[in-house]
């Protein structure tokens, strides 16, 4: 399969490297006018296939003049694969980077937007400022969306300076950036306030992390706050007073933890109360179980990291800070509680994505990476993505030796740090990856104690990493990262390095699939350079624990107390290798069935929510008037359908919530039938219609104020639906039985809860227009609801 289509690749390499010569020759200036003669073809109809040789040719060529990069005939191959929406498979170092610059420019010329999507801030800014010069130079325009970590703290960009950003034909962006500002695009209650295109391409970097491994927490916008509760400080102080296993029992291998009958009439003396499980103490159950959660089964530096007073998670995957990301119901507070630091506002979610939503959006998506093979049918699955391997420009001649498993930690550390003093002492540099900061600081410590001078790249270092990677490749060098430093990473060889070797990669835990373990191995050999690889595992890395498989436990315990850090003993029985490697496998099915499962639940809300911002999107560019009374009346029909007035107390009830908490009253030979409710509320409606206009003086500012009203309307309502349909979801998944299928009960209810939600954002529209203030001030309407 691959042979063929890496052949029609080749057909279009041969086309582009017959105009070789004749681009080399071209000045500078004929060859940047290349750029309006293209887009001027495309004007007339030309299609994209047929310009690539000629683009492609061009933009070869200028990035060996501006970049001095020539891109070598493979990576010129993983361009036009991109160009056809293809994930391209490219080893590690092969040099993606300037890879897609091919693509990129060839796509930008559309002026729609090309994106190059990746995966965090040092990556984007840095591609985007090294590759950013040859788009300029072409004459195409180029936006970031990504800043420099070390001159400070982000950016806050004006809608009009994100309008700039995306309205660039190249945009480089990390995939949360891109994620978060489409969702806040969709908040806006006015065009001047929206500043993004349709998606048109996107080439997706480290395609796998972000399209599967990230995809699978969802990105959410916090909304209005709930309100606060003093539970989170009781409820911590009484946790840390329970005893394991009488009070409390915890499963390491699903990391979850609950509290036992013991507990329970425990706490019921200590907060002084007949019974927990009574319903009038549930939120105090709730919060008990949130700080139990938060003491027992999340771990500082290894799922969080407390910075600036503040809890930052960390990506399972990459060991980088979750930007903006927060645990969920109430989970964030009792964590920030444990750790003693400011709670922040325990706030509902007002707008929520997935990537796989997201990334479904383009018109046309592709993807790079040097491990995609593996996962290649749910790609296809989830993305329609096929995956092509393009050879590499020079064989790999990194050595990646098998792994070395020892049976406790201790062992693990003594027998990696022996190697690790071999290897220092002929001064070949050394990259220790590590599964979590905590172990990072464990190696910084032993490191510190044999006096080797060593720099540690962690979520806390972050800052410094550019000037930390500068020195990675250096003699004497050795560095201990977490796994941040396992992807995109590019260590450049100090001279001299090459002869003792190239760089070592030692990784010192097993990894949760074998792509993060390839990654890490792909931060030596780049290029063609020498280089090696070595795990060391131990039977208590955090995977074999968690995957449960009972031999290897039993094992360990027979084993476990023999040995220690001066005296490591490598475990050489392959039955015991050959379940450490299946753990692993474990880890990967489980990992991809959980997947599976959040794009199972997605589609419900995908639905709701493409329907309604097409509705926002409708009213924010509507070219005609919007009908403000016939909104109303269609409120007015939907209640009269489903609610039977019983005397004129009831109207009068519903008028003064809905229409006018001024209303007189009823006139007193009011006929109590449909048709004169019905009438008497228009009345209202169009006479407080009437006394807005008059305050706001012309038609267009009337216009605006419908148009916020009713938008205000449906985000007030979406938000009640996205909190329900998480709440809905939580409690499918809880009741889950075999013979069940949770998704089909989960997709019929949120329909239910959909169709509500449509009748109620039209009661809610009745009163934003109607029970709202508008005035006029210094040329601005101001409007207040209620
Ligand atoms: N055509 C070229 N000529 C010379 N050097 C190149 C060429 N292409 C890439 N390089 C160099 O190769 C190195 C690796 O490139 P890059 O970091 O883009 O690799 P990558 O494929 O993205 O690796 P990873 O999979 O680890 O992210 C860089 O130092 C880059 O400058």
């Amino acid at each position: 399969m691959n042979n063929l289509e890496l052949r029609h690749l080749k057909k279009d390499l041969k086309a582009i490297n017959a105009l070789k010569d004749e681009y080399a020759k071209l000045s500078d200036s004929d060859l940047k006018n290349k750029t309006q003669e293209f887009r001027k073809r495309l004007n007339k109809g030309e299609k994209l296939d047929s310009l690539l040789p000629e683009a492609f040719a061009a933009i070869r060529e200028a990035d060996k003049r501006v970049l001095g990069l020539f891109p070598y005939d493979v990576q010129v191959l993983g361009g036009i694969a991109l160009h056809r929406g293809y994930i391209a498979e490219m080893k590690t170092g092969e040099g993606k980077t300037l890879t897609a610059t091919l693509p990129l420019y060839l796509n930008g010329l559309t002026k729609k937007g090309a994106m190059l999507v990746t995966t965090n801030n040092y990556l984007a800014y840095r591609d985007a400022t090294e590759m950013g010069k040859v788009y300029r130079w072409m004459g195409l325009t180029i936006g970031v969306n990504a800043y420099d970590e070390s001159k400070g703290k982000e950016p806050q960009y004006k809608p009009e300076e994100k309008r700039v950003i995306y309205g660039s034909d190249i945009i480089y962006t990390t995939n949360g950036g891109l994620g978060f500002d489409y969702l806040i695009d969709n908040l806006a209650d006015s065009k001047d306030k929206k500043y993004m295109r349709d998606f048109y391409y996107a080439i997706v970097d480290e395609a796998d992390e972000v399209l599967l491994d990230i995809a699978q927490t969802p990105l959410i916008i916090s909304g209005a706050p709930r309100v606060k509760s003093n539970l989170y400080a009781m409820s911590d102080q009484f946790i840390t007073m329970l005893k394991k296993d009488q009070h409390y029992e915890y499963d390491e291998e699903e990391n979850k933890a609950w509290i036992t009958d013991e507990g329970w009439d425990f706490a019921e003396k200590f907060f002084r109360i007949e019974n927990i499980f009574d319903n009038k103490h549930d939120e105090l159950l709730r919060h008990l179980n949130l700080a139990l959660r938060a003491h027992k089964t999340y771990e500082k530096n290894r799922d969080y990291v407390v910075q600036n007073d503040e809890i930052n998670l960390l990506d399972d995957n990459n060991g980088r800070v979750l930007a903006g990301m927060k645990l969920q119901a109430g989970q964030h507070q009792a964590v920030e509680q444990k750790e003693h630091v400011e709670l922040s506002d325990n706030t509902r979610s007002m707008a929520t994505i997935t990537y796989q939503s997201l990334f479904a959006k383009f018109e046309k998506l592709s993807g790079m990476t040097g491990t995609a093979k593996t996962v290649e049918d749910e790609m296809i699955e989830s993305y329609h993505l096929k995956v092509v391997q393009i050879p590499t420009n020079k064989p790999v001649i990194r050595k990646d030796y098998p792994n070395k498993i020892y049976t406790s930690l201790a062992e693990k550390l003594g027998a990696s740090l022996q190697h690790i003093l071999k290897l220092h002492e002929k001064g070949q540099p050394v990259l220790i990856v590590t599964g979590s900061v905590e172990v990072s600081e464990i190696y910084s410590e032993l490191l510190l104690q044999q006096g080797i001078a060593h720099n540690v790249l962690n979520a806390y270092s972050t800052v410094k990493e550019a000037a930390i990677i500068k020195e990675a490749g250096q003699k004497n060098a050795v560095t201990v990262a977490t796994t941040l430093a396992g992807r995109g990473t590019d260590i450049k060889l100090g001279k001299g390095v090459a002869e003792l070797g190239g760089l070592a990669v030692i990784g010192v835990e097993l990894m949760p699939n074998r792509r993060i373990d390839m990654q890490i191995r792909g931060r030596a050999g780049r290029q063609g350079d020498p280089g090696f690889s070595q795990f060391y595992l131990s039977l208590e890395d955090k995977l074999i624990i968690r995957r449960g498989i009972e031999t290897l436990h039993r094992y360990h315990r027979n084993h476990a107390d023999k040995g220690d850090l001066r005296n490591p003993r490598e475990i050489k029985n392959p039955y015991i290798k050959s379940l450490v490697k299946m753990a692993q496998s474990y880890n990967e099915s489980s990992e991809q069935q959980a997947r599976q499962q959040t794009v199972e639940y997605d589609e419900s809300i995908k639905i709701q929510r493409d329907i309604l911002y097409a509705q926002r999107d409708k009213l924010i560019y509507a070219k005609e008037d919007i009908d403000a009374m016939k909104i109303i009346e269609e409120g007015i029909d939907n209640h009269l359908a489903t609610h039977k007035f019983t005397d004129k107390n009831d109207v009068l009830r519903y008028i003064l919530d809905n229409f006018n908490y001024n209303y007189e009253g009823l006139p007193n030979n009011f006929e109590l039938t449909n048709k004169n409710i019905k009438k008497i509320l228009l009345e209202i409606a169009s006479k407080e219609l009437t006394r807005k206009q008059e305050i706001l003086v012309n038609k267009h500012q009337m216009q605006d104020f419908i148009r916020v009203a009713i938008l205000k309307a449906i985000d007030t309502q979406w938000v009640e639906e996205v909190d329900v349909l998480q709440q809905l979801k939580q409690a499918v998944i809880s009741r889950a039985q075999a013979q069940w299928k949770p998704t089909y009960e989960y997709h019929k209810e949120a329909k239910k809860s959909f169709d509500r939600m449509r009748v109620n954002i039209k009661k809610s529209a009745i009163k934003y227009l109607l029970q709202s203030d508008v005035s006029w001030k210094k040329g601005k309407v101001e409007i207040y609801f209620a």
